[in-house]
């Protein structure tokens, strides 16, 4: 089937570091709308994969095409179109959690970034710590700050690596929910999570990263 018809197309992918082979021959396609997880043992390869889409590393072989174009994280239709929580948000030092949101909501040219801002910092449980500077957020309060972050602009495909690292139960059900109503307004998620509950909730496709090797 041609990629066009797909957010994600992975094409006979394969990444190498020196002599270990992180994955070979993997193809992989997600549809709009659609959540695809990615599961698998510590150093399966779920980041490095996610790290190829979102343009931070490149492939030793094969393809990967977002909305049909090749993976450039210096174009701006990329950009654009792809929000992506992997590893620790980084943040302005001097900047409060809500200017943070502020900044990012602006430079994606979204009309209200002041009340953008407010809107998503409540969405994810943050109102309390909108005034706070990063060095005195706890480590899931950061981890909805990079939530945040990609929930703060527009999106055509959010790529989470391991976002329910750090938040409490009541976090991980407000991710699934989430997750869902990205889902429902046509974002394609991509995932890696070790949370059997939440790849069972949101997943319509899940990719064994034990398989690869
Ligand atoms: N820059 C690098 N140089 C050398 N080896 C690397 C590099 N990045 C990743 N690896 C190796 O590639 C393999 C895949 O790592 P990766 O981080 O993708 O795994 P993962 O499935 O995301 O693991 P986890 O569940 O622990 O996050 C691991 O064996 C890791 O040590």
């Amino acid at each position: 089937m041609s990629s066009h018809n797909h957010v994600v197309s992975v094409r006979d992918a394969e990444r190498h570091f020196g002599g270990l082979r992180v994955f070979t021959e993997l193809s992989l396609d997600v549809a709009a709308g659609q959540c695809c997880a990615i599961v698998g043992a510590n150093g399966a390869g779920k980041s490095t994969l996610l790290r190829c889409v979102i343009g931070a590393e490149r492939l030793d072989h094969g393809s990967i095409t977002v909305d049909g174009d090749p993976v450039d994280e210096s174009s701006p239709g990329f950009r654009a179109a792809v929000a992506a929580v992997v590893g620790d948000v980084e943040v302005f030092a001097h900047l409060t959690t809500h200017e943070h949101l502020q900044l990012v909501a602006t430079a994606h040219g979204v009309p209200d970034p002041y009340g953008q801002a407010s809107r998503v910092l409540e969405d994810v449980g943050l109102l309390d710590a909108a005034d706070q500077l990063p060095v005195t957020m706890s480590s899931g309060q950061r981890r909805r700050l990079g939530l945040a972050s990609a929930f703060v602009r527009p999106r055509r495909l959010l790529v989470l690596d391991e976002p329910e690292q750090h938040l409490d139960v009541g976090g991980r059900t407000w991710l699934a929910d989430a997750i869902r109503d990205e889902k429902r307004a046509g974002t394609t998620v991509l995932l890696a999570s070790h949370d059997a509950a939440l790849v069972d909730c949101v997943a319509d496709l899940t990719v064994d990263a034990d398989s690869w090797r």
